[in-house]
């Protein structure tokens, strides 16, 4: 698959009273057109801020470094309206909270509507049908009666589909979705679940933020493990709960309940320090002197790993 987005050497970081915090550290990654990538870790880890920067929707006080090429363009580096045009119509974001995401004093179809009227330059009549029919698509009925009610009158459910909904409505190439699942019961969650495999059969090439592993596992092609602001493993989705190679991922894998939720012992540490050798080296059991060497990306079978410990593992032998 060729790729769509290749982030080269980004970095994110917020100068504060405690000094620089790095969000993120040199991460690089391709995306591949038509892929479905989930990229999880806790919280704090740098996963939206990672998304926040190819959307180029970092907060004011951000330093960012690197580039992030879009199917050859970089969008750090393109003027404001280029970058403004993009977001609207060929990268979209589903925001993290969707309570906040949308105007309380506009009409759901109009909100839904709107990006394929200021992007695409549609018609506000033609529009109108479309955000009616993404409303339908998105289990929320009747369509026509949703359509004229205002955000307040939504569930909190109908609200996270309208995201999704509101997301899709100028037929985007990328979407990236930031903890769709999150604070929402079981039922809203296989209902979004089946939203996005639908989404995905369409061929947009989605990046899915979680920290559900069920979610990411069901839905993603590849995995990339997020651990203090550095890329700790890319592995394919399908062999990454059976066969996690970095020690955290083992820890997240093992912490799922249907492996006994035996929770990961300590806390990360905090996102201000200088780091140097391998950050998760204080929580890890298998960790040697050699972990206080910094250590790269290094590529194990198909996907990549970073830690010494792992360079002589079998992904095949290897079992949780
Ligand atoms: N505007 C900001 N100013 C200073 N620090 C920030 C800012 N936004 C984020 N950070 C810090 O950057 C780091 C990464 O944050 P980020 O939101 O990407 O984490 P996350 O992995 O998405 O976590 P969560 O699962 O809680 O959403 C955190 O340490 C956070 O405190
Ligand atoms: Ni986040």
């Amino acid at each position: 698959m060729k790729p769509i987005l290749e982030i080269s050497d980004l970095s994110v970081s917020f100068p504060g009273n405690d000094g620089v915090l790095s969000a993120i550290d040199n991460i690089n990654l391709t995306i591949r057109k038509g892929e479905t990538l989930a990229v999880i870790g806790e919280s704090g880890s740098g996963k939206s801020i990672l998304g926040l920067s190819i959307m180029r929707l970092l907060p004011a006080n951000a330093r960012i470094t690197g580039s992030v090429l879009f199917t050859g363009t970089d969008l750090l580096s393109i003027p404001h309206s280029e970058i403004e045009a993009i977001r609207g119509s060929k990268i979209a974001w589903i925001p993290q909270n969707p309570k906040t995401s949308f105007n309380p004093s506009m009409k759901m179809w109009k909100q839904i509507a709107e990006p394929a009227v200021v992007h695409l330059g549609k018609s506000w009549t033609h529009a109108r049908i479309q955000a009616v029919k993404q409303l339908e698509t998105y289990s929320i009925f009747p369509p026509e009666f949703w359509a004229e009610e205002y955000p307040v009158t939504y569930s909190g459910g109908m609200l996270q589909r309208a995201t999704i909904a509101m997301g899709t409505s100028t037929n985007p190439d990328v979407l990236i979705a930031d903890e769709p699942t999150k604070g929402i019961d079981r039922i809203t969650k296989k209902d979004i679940i089946e939203k996005f495999a639908r989404l995905k059969k369409t061929g947009v090439t989605l990046m899915l933020i979680t920290h559900d592993l069920d979610f990411a596992t069901e839905l993603a092609d590849r995995i990339v493990v997020i651990y203090c602001g550095q890329i700790v493993e890319i592995s394919d989705a399908g062999c990454f709960l059976k066969s996690p190679l970095h020690p955290y991922s083992r820890g997240l894998v093992h912490s799922l309940p249907q492996n006994g939720l035996f929770p990961i012992p300590g806390t990360a540490p905090p996102m201000h320090m200088r780091f140097s050798g391998c950050r998760f080296r204080e929580r890890c059991a298998d960790r040697s002197d050699q972990c206080d060497c910094d250590i790269g990306l290094n590529q194990s079978g198909d996907g990549y790993v970073r830690c010494i410990q792992c360079d002589n593992w079998d992904r095949t032998k290897k079992t949780v």
